[in-house]
């Protein structure tokens, strides 16, 4: 699946409005589920870091996860890409039961998540960062990596979509500089952009707008909300910054130690009074307490 689609394989593009009929209640239908999880369990020796009961992702929106330190989401994220195993559970992604399915086949199915750019990578140019991300999921193909002439058509096509998504997430003029001289946001349109790589048709987003300077947040999320409405993706994203999530998600499922607490669109999360609670540790507040103040208190804590 091209990035950048020809009129004849555009994207179906899903109308925003197909949730509006569904119930914000943990672990409630959608009308067209592309990530379906139960019963995902996942321990680390005497702790429960992941324990979701039942999970629907829709198709084609954007979808928040959010929760206090700790409350199991990025090893959520971990579990549904094959970067991690569950102790317990099932899901299945496009129809696809991905149990024991390693990441980089998860990658080919089609759900990929980001990853902070590690320093190796930081050496290397933008370019070959993309390469790189593109290379991964091919490379292992037995046939182009014996027969040359095939082999260079492949690196040919790798190349040429790299520099189409570095085009669309503008960062076509600093091709050749190293990674590591990268800014904050730009750094983050890098993870994005290389995730794109493989076509996918579900992102998972961790924390898209951390150490971004406030100044570039808003071209970020414009270009998030492009997978969507371009590109007609999936997007599932981490993040603590409530006005992110507002501004972003089309529904946001809360998660805090391990379970999904809670599940609705944006508007309805933010006076939900089990969420404020699980936010403050389990404490009854004293009065109106916005989910958006603990968060951005939390966050000068972190
Ligand atoms: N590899 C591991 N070994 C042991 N415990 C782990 C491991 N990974 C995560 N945990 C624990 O599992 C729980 C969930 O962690 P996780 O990082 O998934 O939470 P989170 O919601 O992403 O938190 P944050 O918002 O702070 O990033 C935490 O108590 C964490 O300490």
């Amino acid at each position: 699946m091209p990035a950048d689609k020809t009129a004849a394989t555009r994207p179906t593009i899903v109308d925003r409005r197909i949730l509006d009929d569904v119930a914000p209640e943990p672990g409630v239908a959608k009308p067209d589920p592309v990530l379906i999880v139960d019963g995902v369990r996942r321990s680390f020796g005497g702790l429960t870091a992941v324990d979701v009961q039942h999970l629907e992702i829709q198709r084609g929106l954007i979808t928040a996860l959010i929760g206090p330190n700790g409350a199991g989401k990025t090893t959520f994220f971990n579990l549904m890409t094959g970067f991690d195993s569950p102790t317990d559970g099932t899901w299945s992604f496009d129809g696809h039961d991905l149990g024991g399915v390693p990441a980089h086949k998860v990658a080919q199915y089609g759900m990929v998540r980001t990853f902070q750019l590690t320093k190796s990578l930081n050496r290397m140019s933008v370019i070959e960062n993309m390469r790189l991300a593109g290379t991964g999921q091919t490379g292992e193909r037995f046939l182009p990596a014996i027969i040359p002439g095939m082999w260079k058509k492949q690196e040919a096509e790798i190349t040429e979509r790299a520099d189409e998504l570095l085009a669309r997430f503008k960062l076509d003029a600093k091709r050749e500089d190293l990674a590591g001289t990268l800014s904050g946001g730009q750094r983050k349109l890098l993870e994005m952009a290389r995730a794109l790589m493989v076509g996918p048709e579900l992102v998972c987003l961790d924390e898209p707008m951390a150490g971004v300077n406030p100044a570039l947040v808003q071209s970020l999320l414009g270009h998030v909300k492009s997978l969507r409405d371009e590109l007609g993706m999936t997007v599932v994203f981490v993040e603590h910054d409530m006005d992110v999530v507002m501004d972003i998600s089309d529904w946001v499922v809360v998660m805090a130690e391990g379970r999904v607490i809670a599940e609705g669109p944006p508007a309805s999360i933010g006076t939900n009074e089990t969420v404020i609670r699980a936010y403050l540790g389990g404490s009854e507040g004293e009065g109106e307490v916005a989910l958006s103040d603990i968060e951005a208190e939390q966050e000068d804590q972190r």
